[in-house]
């Protein structure tokens, strides 16, 4: 694809990069340090330490964990556990600190025998205050070179999670239809469902926090021409049912990391949540809802705003977001109705939100953001 930048050549020599992850709740830490881990060593001849606190937050994304606490992962990716760091002699040229996890004291004194180059990986927000901090150093009473790295929408930030071909395999995927009925049937989608899907009914994936007004969601699915099958998430297993004339619901298993995209990229309506599924989300280029990560002090709406000040989304679509991050489910019923009763109004959002993918991805990825910054800073002894 032209303009994409591909992930650094390989230009340095072989890097030991430590990713230190702490799994706060629920998959998202653990989501975005293991594609970054794959991200750092697809194409290149680095090596990450992947440190993880909690494997069975781990296992659910990816079912080859065996919770030994020490497993190669791929041949540049090794597993630790973190109870496990005092059996390492020497920290890695460079040190991944994610979210603010606080790296474990033990491991200090070995960073500055090495001086590792220490990498603070803040969450996303596309808050403005976010280009002027990101790549600042954060003065070290020790001495250790530390550095703020952020994530973000705009060109002066550290950019988004994604492989250099995402987007092509997306649009591979979708120019074969059968990949999407063997997925539908291997999530155990009833077949009678399987074919209202192939007959035009309209798919909606639902990964959403226990507060979202999912009965609003049925209410306006159900004033739609076209029949609805939600699959949402679950933790038992493949249950389906009918909850109202048009409308379905299929409770799906957890998918392995690996096969969440082709979810989100068989959908047709995507609603995602925390900070990986989002930006997922966006790569899809399909219509999606964003539930973002409740914090204290309604924090997170300002992100909200700041995130929906970036989009290319219309009124509706911004108030129909905030109406679902509010729990509103008078105003979520109404704009989803209006949307999917009004094809040009659905259309003007499909349009909006492929754009969006196809903009994003012309500047640099988060990974290759990291190397091109550890190319200019580790090593420097
Ligand atoms: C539903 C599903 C998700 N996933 C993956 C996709 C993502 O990598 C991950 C979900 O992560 P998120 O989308 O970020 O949502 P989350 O709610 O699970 O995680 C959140 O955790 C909090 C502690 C953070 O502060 C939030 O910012 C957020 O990251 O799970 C699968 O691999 N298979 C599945 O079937």
């Amino acid at each position: 694809m032209p303009g994409v930048p591909a992930h650094v050549a390989v230009t340095t020599p072989s890097l030991l990069i430590d990713l230190f992850c702490q799994v706060v709740d629920n998959y998202g830490d653990i989501g975005v340090c293991w594609r970054l881990a794959r991200s750092l060593t697809e194409k290149t001849p680095h090596r990450v330490r992947l440190w993880v606190d909690n494997l069975t937050a781990f296992q659910r994304l990816e079912p080859r964990i065996d919770h030994s606490g020490y497993q190669a992962l791929s041949n540049q990716i090794t597993l630790w556990h973190w109870e496990r760091i005092h059996q390492v002699e020497q920290a890695g040229d460079v040190v991944i600190e994610a979210f603010g996890c606080d790296l474990p004291a033990p491991f200090l004194p070995k960073m500055l025998e090495q001086n590792s180059l220490w990498i603070n990986l803040e969450y996303l927000s596309a808050e403005d205050w976010v280009n002027d901090c990101h790549g600042m150093p954060s003065l070290q009473p020790n001495g250790l070179r530390k550095y703020f790295f952020f994530p973000g929408f705009a060109p002066a930030t550290g950019g988004l999670l994604r492989e250099p071909d995402l987007l092509e395999r997306r649009d591979n995927w979708r120019a074969t239809p059968n990949l999407r009925w063997s997925q539908l049937k291997e999530l155990g989608v009833p077949a009678e469902l399987c074919d209202m899907l192939l007959h035009g009914g309209r798919q909606v994936f639902l990964f959403n926090y226990p507060n979202a007004p999912t009965t609003a969601l049925v209410r306006a699915l159900n004033t739609d021409s076209k029949p609805a099958v939600i699959l949402q998430p679950h933790e038992n297993g493949t249950h389906a049912s009918q909850l109202a004339s048009y409308v379905h619901l299929v409770k799906i298993p957890f998918v392995p990391q690996v096969h969440f995209d082709t979810l989100l990229w068989g959908s047709d309506l995507n609603f995602v949540r925390g900070e990986d599924s989002l930006v997922r989300a966006i790569w899809a280029g399909t219509p999606f809802i964003w539930h973002i990560y409740p914090q204290e002090s309604n924090a997170h709406l300002l992100k909200l705003s700041a995130w929906l000040n970036k989009s290319p989304f219309d009124e509706h679509v911004k108030q129909l977001q905030m109406a679902w991050n509010h729990a509103d489910a008078a105003g979520c019923e109404d704009i989803i109705s209006a949307l999917v009763s009004r094809p040009e109004h659905w259309q003007a959002w499909c349009h909006s939100c492929q754009q969006w993918a196809s903009d994003l991805a012309r500047q640099a990825d988060l990974a290759t953001n990291l190397l091109q910054f550890f190319t200019l800073h580790a090593g420097t002894r």
